[in-house]
């Protein structure tokens, strides 16, 4: 088959002068209207890489996030709901900023060994920005040079991942939007059964103006009853501003729009509702649950449940620095769960949670899932009990499995997670919230001049250059009881993170405010 078509397409996507596109952690992401050639491209790739994996179903989802409303991002996702692969990472920064597209085209083939011909099908979703219907059309046209194409609409990224997942998996669900819907509930209402809860689960659920709005709104069931509040996806401005999880993790404070009753828990999402935190006031207090508190929660209750069942299985943590530290102390010490730590970035911490039976994983900002292996899901099939509480116990872990998103992390599945959670074991948000006490801690982000200059290891909690900086804030560290900081490049934003904790507040934005001076002279 002849790659020529790829030019005459490219024609009405033309690259902007002198842009520069790098495809990172979260793919590419920048201001929406700059987009539409990198957005074909990635269409390209796309089917290129249904052609290398001979007819496998690939996504494209366009979307920017918790990103302000002007601007957007694309990212693949591999078979079956993963990332895409490093290895291709570096092509698709290739074609974004190819100068010669069809010449580039045929060396990835050429490399890759790939025939054209064998290209499947690309599936495509996207949030509710204003420039996403302009870029699905641009992303269809780079996949129809190569491949069959088909445009879901709206979706929440998670979504996404589960239809390119059914779309190969058949067992794993019914490949429609619907699917999706019907798999989750029915998981959730049986479990609610199972333990004879008949009050429906309710919260009030931020949902940031964007899609995870339209689509709570179509979980019908009368055990689950959610008000949903900023939901205004048609005024394109209002996404992610003043409200949403990123927003709430990083003020620590209240979204717009809640009028909170106390001791009542409250959940905020993302723009494209994959990351969830929850929050309630105590008195005057805001209390923040975060992936953190997520991870813990759930853990435990698997732990309680694995237990009943006299199910001895590797269960683990993971975390990043990002981690509060009395969370890690929690798990080691109370839960007796091994943590382990990795790089920022979903992709690392998924990896990862793939070496455990059960691989419980969050970043601290909300972002995660539990994976469960299959050798987990095949034991959980052929374990017998002898009472009806041990029936129940595996009962729910089977059924657990399919409430949580087995392909990246997801607000609406981690949101009904922890919901079961705390009515199983019948915690309140304040029994939650008191497991243990956060040391404080702050991020701040510092403008160099390379962020590239600063390498590091150990799961980036250590700087190996520029030479010398990390004895000099190993030196004040020291100085802060229970203080613990660190600095690494941002993977997504051109800056250099600074993280402190420590014993009291002052101490924490004395120690985070003296790391950033070091920081003055790059
Ligand atoms: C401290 C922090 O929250 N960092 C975020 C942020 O990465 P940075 O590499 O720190 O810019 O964006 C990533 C993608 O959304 C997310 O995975 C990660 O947790
Ligand atoms: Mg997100």
């Amino acid at each position: 088959m002849s790659l020529d078509p790829v030019l005459a397409a490219s024609k009405s996507h033309p690259k902007p002068p002198n842009a520069q596109f790098a495809y990172g952690t979260a793919g590419f992401r920048t201001l929406g209207a700059q987009l539409d050639s990198t957005v074909f491209r990635v269409g390209v790739l796309a089917a290129l890489r249904s052609a290398k994996l001979e007819g496998k179903t690939i996504g494209v989802m366009i979307t920017a996030s918790h990103n302000p409303p002007q601007d957007n991002g694309v990212k693949l996702v591999d078979p079956l709901g993963e990332m895409l692969p490093q290895v291709w990472e570096p092509y698709a920064t290739q074609l974004a900023n190819s100068e010669d597209l069809l010449a580039d085209v045929e060396d990835i083939v050429a490399k890759e060994n790939i025939d054209v011909g064998k290209a499947g099908l690309v599936i495509v979703g996207r949030d509710t920005r204003e420039t996403g219907p302009e870029l699905v059309t641009a992303a269809l046209d780079g996949i129809n040079v190569f491949s069959q194409s088909k445009d879901f609409g709206e979706l929440t990224t998670p979504q996404l991942h589960y239809l390119v997942r059914s779309h190969n998996d058949p067992e794993f669900g019914e490949p429609t939007e619907q699917g999706y819907i019907d798999k989750t509930v029915a998981a959730v209402e049986k479990i609610m059964n199972l333990w004879n809860i008949t009050d429906p689960i309710k919260i009030t659920v931020d949902a940031a103006n964007g899609v995870g709005a339209l689509k709570l709104k179509k979980l019908k069931s009368s055990l689950i009853a959610i008000t949903v509040i900023n939901d205004n996806t048609r005024d394109k401005q209002a996404l992610n501003v003043d409200c949403g999880a990123d927003f709430v993790k990083t003020n620590q404070k209240l979204p717009a729009n809640v009028q909170p009753t106390p001791d009542t828990l409250y959940s905020s999402f993302d723009g494209d509702a994959d990351r969830v935190v929850f929050y309630y006031m105590e008195g005057q207090q805001f209390r923040l649950l975060d992936g953190d508190r997520i991870a813990t929660l759930l853990a435990s209750l698997l732990n309680t449940l694995l237990q009943k069942v006299q199910l001895k299985v590797k269960l683990g943590i993971i975390q990043t620095a990002y981690a509060n530290g009395s969370s890690t102390k929690y798990i080691e010490e109370q839960l007796k769960v091994p943590v382990a730590f990795t790089p920022t970035g979903v992709k690392h911490l998924h990896h990862k949670a793939q070496e455990y039976d059960i691989g419980v994983y969050f970043e601290a900002n909300g972002h995660g899932t539990v994976l469960f292996s299959d050798e987990y899901i095949k034991l959980l099939k052929t374990t017998n009990t002898t009472t009806e509480e041990q029936q129940k116990a595996l009962q729910t872990l089977q059924l657990l499995v399919e409430v949580i998103n087995q392909t990246v992390g997801d607000s609406i599945s981690d949101l009904l997670a922890v919901l079961l959670a705390l009515k199983i074991e019948n915690k309140s948000c304040r029994d939650w919230a008191d497991e243990y006490t956060e040391l404080p801690n702050k991020l701040f982000k510092v403008l160099v001049a390379d962020r590239f200059a600063f390498k590091t290891a150990n799961a980036e909690r250590q700087l190996v250059e520029p030479a010398g900086l990390q004895e000099q804030i190993d030196a004040l560290v020291q100085q802060f009881p229970q203080g613990r900081s660190f600095v690494r490049a941002s993977g997504t934003e051109n800056a250099v993170r600074v993280y402190s904790e420590a014993a009291s507040e002052t101490d924490c934005l004395e120690l985070g405010n003296r790391v950033c001076k070091l920081l003055e002279k790059y």
